[in-house]
């Protein structure tokens, strides 16, 4: 019965968490994805180019040369009992088993080495050009997503520009050497051999695409895992306060279970490889000792030839192997390689101009002229704003959840280009200036302030990475953190993890004021946090707000009472419009939205004391 329960419970957390696996990993030959990949490879051609034609020559010699040796010992030395001729012959096999090893060595490293330097023009390559993208891209795209394509496929890649490459003209050039001699000593003997080539590789690909297919499916189950993993432990506050344990247990053994299924599926069948195609060798084997023994009594072929033929066919499963290997290894390349370029050639929807000019040190107007704005196609965000703003004014926008408010910061800052309408800034309308001289003249400290692994220090001198350290306690000082980062036990050097655990709501406010008074910009845009803070932080943060906005045009999402008193004008939002504005008394005069807004903070502050 408990059982029960807590099946109808996972059953019913199942439709609550959906994690999308990413798209399928299996896509045919593209040439054309070929040739952009080749394109990495192509400033290292001069440096591999001669590496592999002594490592076809070296194979050649050592693979092709190696049966021959074994049949010249057979047919004189040991039919004539010439020992010295033996041991000529024995030390030459070992001599080219010596010269295969150390070249397979010295190639292994090398091909890693440029394998790798690709790789890492591709990963650069993939980031810097993440970083231009707009956020118009991020908006549609998890993280989750963005992040398995810079590390799992540009890895997945790997096998195929390092040792790939290189592997494949080398065995091709040794096949062809195989068959050449093969059909030199005996033509019917060396073509019903050549007959199993296809067969062999047939079964070898076959096999290896379903392997590997079970074991991408593995690798997507292993991912929802992580993902659920992830959001389990981000989310444990929430689990734990909604009792949400039990059902989350569930949930994560249903995901377990399957997750073991998937592994044995695909454990077996790897398992099932070898044996196969051993078989299939087998076949090789049989056709040349059945026709091979009949070619030896009628004096066509010597036994000499007879066992160089059974080494060559060993050296032949070896390459055709690693070509099946290679051919499903080139299939996930494509695949990956495809959503790879798909990001690269993903344009930022907030383009710069290539006439666009230096934003020059600016004063802080700014004008807003019939802004219209829609996130997606039909729907609205903004709806007609208009605003004028002198330097060193300080402007609060209010307004119920959704009205627009930040995204008239998004506009202003240009993270998106406007619909209809303009932005100017001191008489220039952004989207005519570089996106970098706009960008390093407003300051935003965001709601969510982000505190980056690192030092306290580090942390604040993002905001402008060439000051000292006296410039970096002197912005800390004059937004009031500098004494409760000295009480910590490193103080300015006190390590702090991503997102600031170790810090208050506070403190990581002053930080963020501290980073955005060293930036010194003219424009300031302010998301002010919604959480209540005790008084006297508060008071602390007013304070530091006040140096902070000192000569500066400022923008601010406000909240709080105390902010939106103290702003020059008061921007009030509703469904995309300005519908009051004016300071906080004519405003309250009006009796509209505003005083509502106000008089209902003021209730929710004496009810809550
Ligand atoms: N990235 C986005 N993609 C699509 N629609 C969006 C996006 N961001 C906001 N919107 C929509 O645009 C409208 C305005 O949102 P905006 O974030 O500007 O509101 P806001 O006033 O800042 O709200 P809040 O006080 O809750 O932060 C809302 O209807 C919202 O659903």
């Amino acid at each position: 019965m408990k059982q029960d329960k807590v099946q109808a419970a996972a059953s019913q957390i199942e439709s609550r968490f959906v994690y999308q696996d990413d798209e399928e990993l299996d896509k045919g030959f593209d040439w054309n994805q070929m040739k952009r990949l080749g394109k990495y490879m192509r400033p290292y051609a001069k440096q591999i180019l001669p590496m592999i034609l002594f490592m076809m020559a070296v194979g050649a010699l050592t693979k092709l040369l190696n049966p021959l040796l074994i049949a010249y010992a057979i047919d004189h030395a040991l039919k004539e009992g010439d020992g010295k001729l033996l041991a000529l012959c024995v030390t030459g096999m070992l001599g080219l088993y010596v010269i295969q090893w150390g070249a397979n060595s010295f190639r292994i490293r090398y091909t890693n080495n440029i394998g790798q330097k690709v790789i890492y023009d591709l990963r650069h390559d993939l980031f810097s050009h993440i970083q231009q993208l707009s956020f118009r891209f991020f908006d549609k795209r998890p993280a989750g997503s963005i992040l398995v394509r810079i590390t799992n496929y540009v890895n997945s890649l790997q096998d195929l520009l390092t040792n790939g490459a290189v592997n494949l003209m080398i065995d091709c050039v040794q096949l062809a050497g195989i068959v050449v001699i093969l059909l030199f000593f005996n033509v019917k003997l060396g073509m019903a051999i050549i007959i199993t080539v296809p067969i062999m590789f047939i079964v070898s690909t076959k096999l290896r695409v379903k392997i590997r297919r079970s074991w991408q499916v593995f690798q997507t189950r292993q991912s929802r895992i992580n993902a659920h993993l992830n959001e389990c432990i981000s989310g444990m506050k929430v689990t734990q306060a909604f009792t949400q344990e039990k059902e989350n247990i569930a949930f994560f053994d249903e995901m377990n279970k399957d997750h073991l299924r998937i592994w044995n599926r695909a454990a077996t069948l790897n398992t099932s490889f070898n044996p196969i195609i051993e078989v299939t060798g087998a076949i090789g084997y049989f056709i040349l000792f059945l026709l091979g023994a009949l070619l030896v009594q009628r004096g066509e072929i010597t036994v000499g030839v007879l066992v160089a033929f059974a080494t060559y066919i060993g050296n032949f499963w070896e390459p055709i192997n690693r070509l099946g290997q290679m051919y499903s290894n080139m299939l996930v390349a494509m695949a990956s390689s495809e959503r790879i370029f798909e990001f690269i050639d993903e344009q930022p929807t907030v383009a710069e101009k290539p006439e666009a000019e230096v934003l020059p040190q600016i004063q802080g107007r700014v004008s807003m002229e019939g802004i219209q704005f829609e996130y997606e196609p039909g729907r609205h965000a903004l709806k007609g704003i208009d605003l004028e703003v002198e330097p060193g004014q300080s402007i609060a926008l209010v307004g119920h959840t959704g009205s627009g408010k930040s995204t008239i910061i998004n506009l202003l800052c240009r993270f998106y280009d406007v619909t209809e309408g303009s932005i100017k800034i001191d008489g220039h309308d952004i989207r005519d200036v570089t996106l970098h001289s706009l960008r390093s003249q407003i300051g935003i400290v965001l709601q969510d302030t982000f505190i980056f692994s690192g030092s306290i220090r580090d942390n604040i001198r993002f905001g402008r990475l060439n000051a000292t350290d006296a410039e970096v306690e002197a912005a800390a000082k004059a937004v009031r953190a500098h004494d409760f980062i000295v009480g910590l036990p490193q103080g300015y050097d006190t390590e702090v993890q991503e997102r600031g655990n170790v810090l208050s709501m506070g403190q990581r406010q002053l930080i963020s004021f501290a980073r955005a008074l060293l930036a010194d910009p003219r424009i300031l845009i302010l998301d002010e946090a919604t959480a209540s803070i005790d008084t006297e932080t508060e008071l602390k943060i007013q304070e530091a707000l006040k140096t902070l906005l000192a000569g500066r045009t400022s923008f601010m999402i406000a909240h709080r009472l105390s902010t939106i008193r103290h702003a020059d004008h008061i921007l009030v939002l509703d469904h995309g419009r300005i519908v009051e504005q004016g300071d906080h008394e004519a405003l309250m005069r009006e009796r509209g939205i505003y005083h509502g807004l106000i008089q209902a903070q003021y209730r929710l502050l004496q009810e809550t004391g």
